[in-house]
């Protein structure tokens, strides 16, 4: 049979979330990291959650389900393992999951692989090591697995695997040898992977090549080109879609086109559509319901959409659903208004039928949905809600003037004298442990058990303990610890104007870790003080500063699902109003160092060089907006973390703090040869221990990385702390870690 009489699809989505609906699959892996949970009881939470979601995608009308997207931890670690591609530190570990586990977090001896941002979604992945010790050899079991799962179910499965160009781009190489170099050895193993799903009746296949809509080098597509034509020639597969998304192919849609393939998929979400030649007989997968917003599909313009692309169309999701929550049917809290403009996973889906149903039998058949849609659409246009004009005249009037602060040097010699400190002062970057006391407190107060004010003495009696214990460890900038805080960015979403909160609108950033991104649905305003009476408590407690401890606005808008009918640039120089009129008043009430956490900085960055300027003018403005409202006295510290920072170091100056703290640990303090590099000259806090694993690092270890941090900046720049915020710690881990951190940096000070 050749490959194009074999059976298509109409209806589809790339991916979908897997943490469950009401975070089962979380609790389950943490139960059984903890010894609360046995394997079984694993395994089955995971095959129900499993089963669950492709019956409910297939009964929802979806002609072709993706399988394989499930994951105990990340995508990318399971294309790992399924290459035979761990680093040999974990052999020793004889059980299959206990090793994939500790590749992911680590244990007692071996550090975890490196983790970093997906593209630039919040989402979190897994970095593969490649070097000489790499032997590829292929482990189709999950695959496989999953497959024969959905098919014993009846599910019309399209198992979903990282195709081997983008798994080999988002890998580091540990021995200089570019690790796409490696790409002949993975090719007969994708072959024999091919082979085996369709011998166990895979009808399609999805691999996924996100990789390809970056800026690429011409060696990069024609390596593409190339793999797809050899995997397109094997004689037994299924047929192949190459899923391409958050963002166009360029250059790699004709290669991958021309290559034998029998489906494309494409973003048609983003704001410029790609001009789409003629596909021949491919099928191209139209991804045209936004899989990384919660706005509901204007269903008249993606149909228009639709009706204007060549050849033979399926109706998609722009990417996986992975980066939404599951359904609004929790959602009942929700403002009727803005609920009825929101669609979540099940609604996305629901549109992606309503569309291949219009295209299909004509509008007449979802004449209904088609209404609908538009009456939505009508309803959000004219609610007051997004249009406030004491903010749209407040933004308007701003000049250069509002987001300029003194020169740095004039600024770092009036700080030293208002704010006096020890060489390398010691400080941590916000959060003290998030414990079960603090949340099951915040449980209690929604649940009504306990009122506000018991609350506020609960969070004020954590704020004094996190006080005592920095003194008492002998820190020099303190902190409040962050305890009343949700999240770094809902916290504040909660307390602004122009946001809405979910009751379960989980998404993974990454393992089992999940957030709920508030909805930035229309003008922001600060109505009053946010964080005043809890910082300005912890500096009533102690004479030492107490930093007070904000999230910037970029930070703010990438972690939030935000409005779409204005520019991003627009919508930050309102969030960044809202966080200056916040360290207006933190300063009034005594706070001498105030720091404003832009740790998504790097991941707004556009995919495409051409689309980055533009960007980081507006983020560095936006920042800078929120910052300079203070006087020159007062210190304004930044804490970057979770990213390669080469792309924006430059950036990085220009936000104009006067310290900033950034993720240098695992890079062995690469970063501060970047920063010289620019001509970076204020502080620095280079992250002396990574705070990702439960591992304490010994006092040596950071004298180490404290010595190497002093090769690349001068003694009186340098700040001592961790890499990032303590919050997912155990007390006994940050005191143990705090003690040796303070410890080292005593050592290193006294040998100065
Ligand atoms: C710094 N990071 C952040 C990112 N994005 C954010 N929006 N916020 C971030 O901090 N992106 C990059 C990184 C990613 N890192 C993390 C780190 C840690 C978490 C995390 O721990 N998430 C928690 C959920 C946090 C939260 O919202 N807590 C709420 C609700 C807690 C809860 O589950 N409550 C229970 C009942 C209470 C109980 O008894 O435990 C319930 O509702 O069932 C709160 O504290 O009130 C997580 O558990 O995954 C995320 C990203
Ligand atoms: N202040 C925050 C920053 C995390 S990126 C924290 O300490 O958790
Ligand atoms: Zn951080």
């Amino acid at each position: 049979m050749s490959q194009t009489e074999k059976t298509t699809f109409r209806s589809t989505i790339l991916g979908s979330a897997r943490i469950g609906p009401d975070r089962e699959l979380k609790k389950a892996t943490e139960g059984y990291w903890h010894g609360r949970v046995d394997r079984a009881g694993l395994e089955s939470v995971a095959r129900k959650l499993r089963a669950q979601n492709w019956t409910a995608l297939r009964d929802a009308g979806l002609d072709s389900v993706p399988v394989n997207t499930f994951s105990f931890y990340d995508q990318v670690l399971d294309t790992a393992v399924m290459l035979g591609a761990l680093p040999p530190r974990f052999a020793h570990i004889a059980d299959d999951r206990d090793r994939y586990f500790a590749a992911a977090r680590g244990d007692d001896d071996v550090p975890p692989l490196e983790m970093t941002k997906w593209f630039d979604t919040n989402y979190h992945y897994l970095v593969p090591e490649i070097d000489e010790q790499t032997r590829f050899t292929l482990d189709s079991r999950k695959v496989l697995g999953e497959l024969t799962e959905a098919l014993a179910l009846g599910i019309p499965a399209r198992p979903v695997v990282i195709g081997p160009i983008t798994f080999l781009l988002l890998s580091k190489s540990t021995d200089g040898v570019a690790p796409l170099d490696r790409i002949e050895e993975l090719v007969p193993l994708y072959r024999e992977l091919l082979a085996e799903l369709a011998t166990a009746g895979a009808e399609w296949v999805q691999l996924d090549e996100p990789a390809l809509v970056g800026d690429r080098a011409e060696a990069e597509i024609d390596a593409a080109a190339r793999v797809y034509r050899s995997l397109a020639a094997a004689e037994v597969r299924p047929s192949i879609l190459v899923a391409s998304y958050f963002g166009h192919l360029g250059a790699a849609l004709p290669a991958l086109a021309g290559s034998g393939v029998e489906g494309l998929s494409v973003d048609l979400t983003a704001v410029v559509a790609p001009e789409l030649p003629q596909l021949g007989d491919t099928l191209l997968v139209a991804g045209v319901v936004d899989g990384r917003n919660v706005w509901r599909t204007d269903l008249d313009a993606a149909l228009a959409t639709l009706r204007a692309l060549p050849g033979t169309v399926a109706v998609s999701s722009s990417c996986s659903l992975l980066h939404v929550p599951y359904s609004l049917v929790p959602e009942t809290g929700l403002d009727p208004a803005l609920r009825s403009w929101l669609a979540f996973g099940a609604e996305k889906v629901d549109e992606v039928v309503v569309l291949a149903r219009a295209l299909a039998a004509g509008d007449g058949a979802v004449a209904e949905q088609l209404a609908a849609s538009r009456a939505a659409a009508e309803l959000r246009r004219g609610d007051p809600r997004l249009r406030e004009p004491s903010v749209r005249a407040r933004v308007a009037a701003l000049g250069e003037e509002a987001a300029t602060r003194a020169p740095a040097e004039e600024r770092a010699v009036m700080q030293a004298r208002a704010i006096p400190l020890p060489t390398l002062p010691t400080t941590t970057i916000g959060s003290f442990p998030q414990t079960p006391r603090i949340r099951a407190a915040r449980a209690q107060l929604r649940s009504g058990e306990i009122d506000q004010a018991e609350y506020d003495r609960r969070m004020r009696e954590e704020i004094a303990e996190v006080v005592a214990l920095q003194e008492r460890l002998g820190l020099d900038v303190l902190v409040h610890g962050e305890p009343e805080r949700n999240d770094m960015v809902q916290y504040f979403a909660e307390l602004l104007d122009g946001f809405a909160a979910t009751a379960a609108g989980w998404v993974q950033s990454y393992g089992t870790r999940c957030v709920r991104p508030p909805i930035l649905f229309g003008d922001v305003r600060r109505t009053s003080a946010m964080t005043v009476d809890w910082i300005g408590y912890a500096q009533s407690l102690t004479d030492k500063p107490v930093k007070g401890m904000l999230t910037g606005p970029v930070t703010i808008l990438a972690w939030s699902f935000v409005r779409d009918d204005q520019s991003l640039a627009d919508t930050a120089a309102q969030v960044a109003l809202a966080i200056r009129d916040e360290t207006v008043d933190l300063e009034a009430a005594g706070i001498q160092v105030i720091q404003v956490d832009e740790p998504a900085l790097r991941e707004l960055l556009p995919l495409r060089a051409a689309d980055q300027q533009a960007y980081l003018d507006w983020a560095v403005h936006a920042f800078r907006l929120a910052t300079a409202g203070v006087r020159e006295e007062t210190a304004v510290h930044t804490h970057l973390c979770y990213s390669e920072f080469g792309d924006v170091i430059g950036s990085i100056d220009r936000l104009d703090a006067d310290v900033t703290s950034i993720e240098a640990a695992r890079s062995r303090m690469e970063v501060l040869d970047d920063l010289n590099a620019v001509g970076f000259a204020r502080g620095v806090g280079p992250g002396v221990y990574d705070i990702h694993s439960p591992r304490i690092p010994g006092r040596d270890e950071i004298v180490r990385s404290l010595k190497l941090a002093l090769k690349a900046v001068p003694a009186e720049r340098v700040w001592v702390n961790p890499d990032c915020g303590l919050k997912t710690r155990t007390a006994e881990e940050v005191e143990a870690s705090l003690t040796n951190m303070v410890a080292a940096a005593a050592e290193v000070r006294a040998g100065l």
